[in-house]
């Protein structure tokens, strides 16, 4: 994973929050409401001392049954305003700032289908997987909870502490001296929680990425008998993410403690000094309960804070997460309008003029993947693509559709240089097909319709791709489910309905990278006659490892190590190159080593 890790600090906690306000922005009002009617229910919970006040000082002290009784029912109303309040308060944000999180969490989903394979390359599906759930999750909370009662208890303790100095301005400077300390202290509770929070945060993304790695590859770790050493991984993880966890845990009860034992020594403090003074006579007994009971009353707020400011912390740390995914810059989206689409080109095919290519990621000096390269696959001509394995055929074939950008030189169809193409239009006009087939879960019919097309366009495709018979067997035909919530199909089929998705929209250029690899020779030959009549009015390139694909093709390009050697039919190339007639021997396969 590329991003830093333990950077909390490079933001504040603050400045990291007020990311959120794009999102929080739709929802103010309500979250405005929300916050005052909050208020104003903490506060009546102070209300409530001064009718203590009031009953002490009044009908207790004139032994009035009556009077007390009044109190009591003061006291219960006023205890029943604040249930009720409270309750209000959650009705009105529940609903809107779940869909804030709905929001961010379909932002992120669209961000992430226009970054870059490059980015996806870097990133761990994990990392990003745990940004989508846990970090949004926590994120509700926070909005919830955290940032309204950070707001309310502020104002309570706020108001709370002027009516105590209001009563009685002495015992409430005793309750007032360990504010101070509190703030230092939290301030460096803050800075430490931060590292940890993140960390912590971090590791649930590791986490996740070894459980996705499992179970997608659960077929590897059986057949190679590794449940144990996965499991191993998986322990040594989240053992590391229950030490960090532990340090939350430590630092929040540090945190805790020295945030309720202060007060509670200021209020042990306030309680000997006011008792002192009532029976001195400079303070009535009502005004020790009143004052007593404010003081109980702003207890929680007072106590919560520390766990407050762990849960904006942890907040502060999946905003700067979410928002580590939507700064990386989207592939763009070329130029704008169609303009270029209604100038009818001039049939050329495909041109690379002098492309070259490097992974971003790329150790610093070592060679481009791809160097210089000069290739014309002429219109309507199929053009098979033969190399060693490792040479950058499948990056080649990336390059048309860009799903990489050529770091040199450009890549023309039908005369057009392709980065000056809308990428919409560019990826309608060039169809792909990749050796290792994705099928999404879906049905059959909607996996091949993804290339486009109409129903009997999809019956063509898959007539082509030599699938129509296992599907038509399939229980629901091409309504059937498959991909990962489906049916599991085997390699061969998935490959046929990868190669009916890549034909079905009858493409103007076509990039195979090596589709037919898990079929057997007679399906093969019966899918190539098939590609063959679509592939008349097409552009193809089409990477090949065997004689059977390569004979598909009109003529053929070696690739040897980044550059092309030579480009000739079949036939003249298995005449004039050793390396190409090896490729072709089958020795190849056999020995895995090169000629040269
Ligand atoms: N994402 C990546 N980042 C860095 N290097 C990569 C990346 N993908 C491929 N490479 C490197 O680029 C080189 C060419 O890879 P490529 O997949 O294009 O070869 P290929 O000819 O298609 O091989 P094969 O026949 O085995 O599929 C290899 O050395 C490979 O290690």
């Amino acid at each position: 994973m590329p991003e830093k890790r333990d950077s909390a600090e490079d933001r504040s906690t603050v400045r990291s929050l007020l990311r959120l306000w794009p999102y929080l922005r739709p929802v103010r009002l309500r979250w405005g409401t929300a916050a005052l009617v909050a208020v104003v229910a903490s506060c009546l919970g102070l209300v409530i001392p001064l009718v203590l006040k009031w009953i002490v000082d009044g009908p207790v002290a004139a032994r009035d049954p009556g009077g007390v009784w009044l109190g009591a029912l003061y006291v219960l109303l006023l205890g029943i305003a604040e249930a009720l309040l409270f309750g209000f308060r959650r009705w009105l944000v529940g609903r809107p700032l779940a869909s804030v999180e709905a929001a961010m969490r379909a932002d992120l989903y669209r961000h992430l289908q226009r970054l870059p394979i490059s980015f996806h390359d870097r990133w761990a599906s994990g990392q990003l997987l745990s940004r989508g759930t846990t970090d949004l999750s926590l994120l509700r909370m926070f909005l919830v909870f955290p940032l309204t009662f950070l707001f309310v208890n502020g104002v309570t303790i706020l108001v709370g502490y002027v009516v105590l100095l209001d009563q009685q301005w002495t015992l409430g400077l005793v309750l007032l001296a360990p504010v101070a300390p509190l703030v230092v202290l939290c301030t460096f509770f803050e800075k430490r929680y931060a590292v940890v929070a993140r960390r912590a945060q971090d590791q649930v993304g590791d986490l996740t990425t070894v459980v996705e790695e499992s179970v997608l590859g659960i077929r590897i770790v059986k057949g190679f008998g590794r449940h144990r050493s996965q499991a191993t991984a998986f322990r040594a993880l989240a053992g590391l993410l229950r030490g960090t966890e532990l340090d939350k845990a430590r630092l929040l009860a540090g945190i805790w403690a020295l945030i309720t034992i202060l007060p509670e020594v200021a209020v042990g403090a306030a309680l000997v000094v006011g008792t002192v003074q009532v029976a001195d006579g400079d303070l009535s007994a009502g005004t020790l309960v009143a004052f007593l009971s404010t003081t109980l009353a702003l207890r929680w707020p007072v106590e919560s804070i520390g766990f407050l400011l762990a849960m904006s912390q942890e907040a502060a740390t999946a905003t700067e997460r979410f928002f580590e995914v939507m700064d990386e810059p989207e592939e763009d989206i070329g130029p704008a309008g169609t303009a270029a689409a209604e100038a009818t080109p001039r049939a050329d095919g495909v041109r690379f003029e002098g492309v070259s290519f490097r992974y971003p990621d790329a150790p610093d000096g070592s060679p481009p993947v791809l160097d210089g390269i000069d290739l014309h696959v002429r219109a309507g001509e199929t053009l098979a693509l033969v190399g060693a394995t490792g040479s950058g055929k499948t990056t080649l074939t990336a390059l048309v559709p860009r799903l990489h950008e050529a770091t040199g030189g450009r890549i023309l169809l039908d005369g057009e240089d392709i980065t000056h193409m809308p990428r919409e239009r560019l990826r309608e006009l060039v169809s792909v097909a990749f050796e290792e087939p994705t099928l999404f879960s879906a049905s059959v019919g909607e996996n091949v319709l993804m290339g486009g097309g109409d129903a009997d366009a999809m019956t063509r495709a898959l007539a082509v791709a030599q699938a129509e018979q296992f599907v038509a067997a399939l229980p629901g035909g091409t309504a059937t489910q498959v991909g990962e919530q489906g049916l599991s199909l085997s390699g061969g089929q998935r490959q046929r309905l990868a190669l009916a998705r890549a034909v079905v929209g009858r493409p103007r250029f076509l990039v195979l990278d090596d589709p037919l690899s898990a079929l057997d020779v007679h399906t093969e030959a019966l899918v190539e006659a098939a590609l063959r009549e679509v592939l008349r009015g097409t552009t193809a390139l089409v990477v090949a490892h065997r004689p059977s694909t390569v004979l598909l093709a009109d003529r053929v390009a070696l690739l040897s190590e980044g550059r092309i050697t030579a480009v000739g039919t079949h036939h003249e190339l298995l005449r004039d190159h050793p390396e190409y007639a090896w490729l072709m021997s089958g020795d190849a396969e056999d020995r895995g080593t090169d000629p040269r």
